[in-house]
Parts: structure tokens; sequence; C-alpha cells
């Protein structure tokens, strides 16, 4: 039975071969990141005012000059059409059904024409990495410009790829590798593979006809991107992309005060603060950690995203007091799509929308305007989150 999203996760780890499912599910290094992730939220509790007319919830909002019916949207997330056939076509379908808007990654396995053929562009977002050939950097900004996507979200915290240990144990590459392990792993997963025979060799949509995709055969994530992706990327080529992207520009992976300042001084209209889901650097502090310094370093002058660990409606709705506009989620997306496909990720969207609603009536404050910092209260001592952390690190020994 799936009544959280912790639910939609365990589905997810039966459906999926585990080499796929530690793709998603896994972090960088010792994934301290990604535990602190979650242990943050456990950091603050609420300040509930009582007698207050919560008979109307509201948690609709603006974002970028859009209304939408949550402040809840679905993360970039690259090779998501491994988890499910066409998975991202299902994923924005389920977005804009939903008044919500879906992030195409540049590494997606549908490409932007796909995607965009099957949604409004105005609920569509598209996620860039620049690539050492700016030749096909540009050609992607034009093709989602093209393809309707209505705001540009440039990523910022991926200068090398990140170290994640169960893909290199599990020999994980695009396309998967026909080897023994993989087979039983597919044998056992009978149900993902015969889904996944009904889609096309999956491979970088994007790049079909470029000559990049298609020479190599069985490549790790980590050898393909660090071999295309540029690492002399600084805030001078910010101006190069501005000068090509009319549209709303964003940066995704801001993680100092510093670095927020600077995003405003060069004019983009809003910043995702993010540690890519404890992907990239390990040790960077837990997402939600970072967000008050930026908070204070942008003083409203863009708007802000948070993405890193969301598992509740009561955790966006934190997220929001300390200053966020909106929440991106990832993983849960991802286990949603395994576990049912379209409406999976529906059921998942519909499940945080009835947790914000719940939690802002039970705060006494049900609009999302009516959040700020003093409906928090800081939890000196998270004890939960000690043991938590204990436990953790004793599973991870084993
Ligand atoms: C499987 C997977 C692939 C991802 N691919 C991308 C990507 O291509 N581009 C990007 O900017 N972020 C990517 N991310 C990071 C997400 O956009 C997001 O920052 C992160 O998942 C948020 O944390 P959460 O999973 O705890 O919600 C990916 C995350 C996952 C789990
Ligand atoms: C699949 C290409 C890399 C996507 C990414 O950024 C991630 O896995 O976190």
């Amino acid at each position: 039975m799936i009544v959280n999203l912790e639910d939609l996760r365990r589905h997810a780890r039966r459906r999926l071969p585990r080499a796929i499912f530690d793709f998603v599910d896994g972090g960088a290094e010792d994934e301290y990141t990604l535990r602190a992730n979650r242990l943050s939220f456990e950091k603050y509790a609420f300040r509930a005012r009582a007698l207050v007319d919560v008979s109307q919830c509201d948690q609709s909002t603006t974002l970028l000059g859009k209304q939408l019916s949550t402040p809840v949207l679905l993360a970039p997330a690259g090779l998501t059409g491994l988890v499910a056939p066409r998975g991202e076509v299902l994923a924005a379908r389920a977005a804009a059904n939903k008044g919500t808007l879906f992030t195409l990654s540049t590494m997606s396995v549908c490409s932007i024409e796909e995607v965009g053929a099957a949604v409004p562009g105005s609920s569509l977002w598209f996620q860039l990495y620049v690539w050492k050939d700016r030749g096909i950097t540009r050609a992607l900004m034009e093709r989602a410009k093209a393809a309707g996507y209505h705001a540009l979200c440039l990523t910022v915290d991926v200068p090398a790829m990140g170290r994640r240990e169960r893909d290199s144990r599990n020999g994980f590459t695009v396309p998967p590798r026909i080897t023994l392990f993989n087979l039983l792993d597919a044998l056992m997963h009978l149900r993902w593979g015969l889904w996944m025979l009904s889609a096309p060799r999956p491979t970088f949509g994007n790049f079909v006809g470029t000559g990049k995709v298609e020479k190599e055969d069985a490549i790790s994530v980590a050898s393909f991107t660090n071999k295309q992706f540029d690492p002399s990327v600084t805030w001078a080529d910010l101006e190069w992309i501005r000068s090509l992207w009319s549209g709303p520009l964003l940066l995704k992976g801001i993680s100092c005060g510093e670095d927020a300042r600077l995003a405003v001084q060069h004019g983009v209209e809003g910043l995702i603060v993010s540690n890519h889901g404890g992907r990239q650097l390990d040790f960077l502090p837990a997402a939600l950690d970072l967000l008050p310094e930026i908070v204070d370093a942008v003083e409203g002058r863009a708007e802000i995203i948070f993405d890193g660990g969301i598992r509740r409606g009561s955790d966006v709705v934190k997220a929001i007091a300390l200053g966020a506009r909106a929440c991106m989620v990832g993983r849960p997306f991802l286990y949603a799509l395994a576990s049912q496909g379209q409406a999976g990720v529906e059921l998942m969207l519909d499940l945080l929308r009835v947790e914000i609603d719940r939690t802002l009536a039970l705060i006494g404050r049900p609009r999302l305007s009516q959040l700020d910092r003093s409906a928090l209260r800081f939890e000196e001592r998270p004890r939960a989150a000690e043991k938590g952390l204990e436990l953790l690190a004793a599973n991870h020994m084993k």
C-alpha cells in the first residue's frame, strides 16, 4: 500500500534492477550529504497558531510569472527514461496535469522535441550543461527555445562528475552493458525488463545524430560527462548564455552567499539552492542548512527555489518558511515513475499536496505568503537526527 513517498521508494527498490535503483538512490562518496539532506529537516519543528480559520488552505503560487497550483516542481534528472520507458514524457505529462512544471535534463533519454511536443511549453523548463563543444551547447538552447520551453536552468555544480561509488561497484553504464550480472538483474526484475523492451535502446536522446553518442558503446556516466562537459565555465560564460536565451534564466547548484550575490549581479531571475541531492561534492552541508545564508544574500532580488531531501509536505512548508518560493523534488518522482509510471508521479504530487494542505491547516497559516521564520522553532538538539546518524553510520559499516 502506498501512503507516503517512502512507500514509493520501497516499490521502486523492488521493481528496478539494482544498478538502476542505485544510480537513482545513491550519492557521492560516503553519502554524508545525502543523509544530511534528510536529517536537516529534523532540526526544525513548527510553531503552530490555534483558532485560525483554515477552512480554505491555498498552496497555489506564482513562479517567474507563472501561476502554479502547488509550490512543488519536478527537478531535472538525467536518464529518467531508464526508470520507465519514455519516462521524461510521462513525468512531464504528470506535472502539467497537476498544474506544475517539469524540468528536462540535458542528459535525458527523450529529446527536447519529443517532450516539447507532449505538453505545453509553458509547463516546461530546460536544464543546461555546458559542453566543451559550444556549437552543441548553443544548439541545445536554440532547440529548447524553438520547442517553447519557458525557462533555462543552468546547472553550476558539476565542474566534474561526483564520484558515485555504487555506480562503480555495479559497473553502471549507458547503454547498460550486457553482462551476466545485468542479465540476472533484469530477469529478477522482469516487469521492468519487459516494460523497457517497448522502448528504443536508451541513450542520451539529445545527442543522437551529433556523433557524440554513436561513437560510445556502454560508457560510464562519469567518463562520458567528464569527457563532454566543460570544466572551464565561469561567470563570463553566463553573459554568452544570456545573449542566446531571451527567457528567464536560473542557476542551479548555488551553495553560498557570495555566489548568490554574484548571480543577482549577473541579472539571473532565479536561483536553485541545491547540493545536487548529495550526488556531487560530499560534505557540502545539508541543502536546508544552505538556505538561510542564501536568502539573506539575495534580499528578494531573485526567486529562490530549494531542493534536496524533500520527502514530506511538511518539508516543503519548512523550506518556504525559511525563504524559498518553491521546491523541486528529484528522486521521489523517479521512484514514483518506477512504481506506476505517469499515474505514480501524479500520485506522488497528490500525496505532497495533501500533506502541504494539512500542515498549513495544523500550523494555522492557510496561505504560503503567511509562512516565515516565525512558523518554525529551531530544535537545539535534534535528538532523532543524532540517533539517525548513528544508525545510518552503523548500517554503512556493515
Ligand atoms: C538520477 C538523478 C539524475 C539527476 N540528473 C540531474 C541532471 O541531469 N541535471 C541536474 O541539474 N540535476 C540532476 N540531478 C539532481 C536533481 O535535479 C536534484 O537536484 C536532486 O535530485 C534533489 O534532491 P532529491 O533527489 O533529494 O529531491 C539528478 C538527480 C538524480 C537523483
Ligand atoms: C546522467 C548524466 C548526469 C546526470 C546528473 O547530473 C546526475 O546523475 O546527478
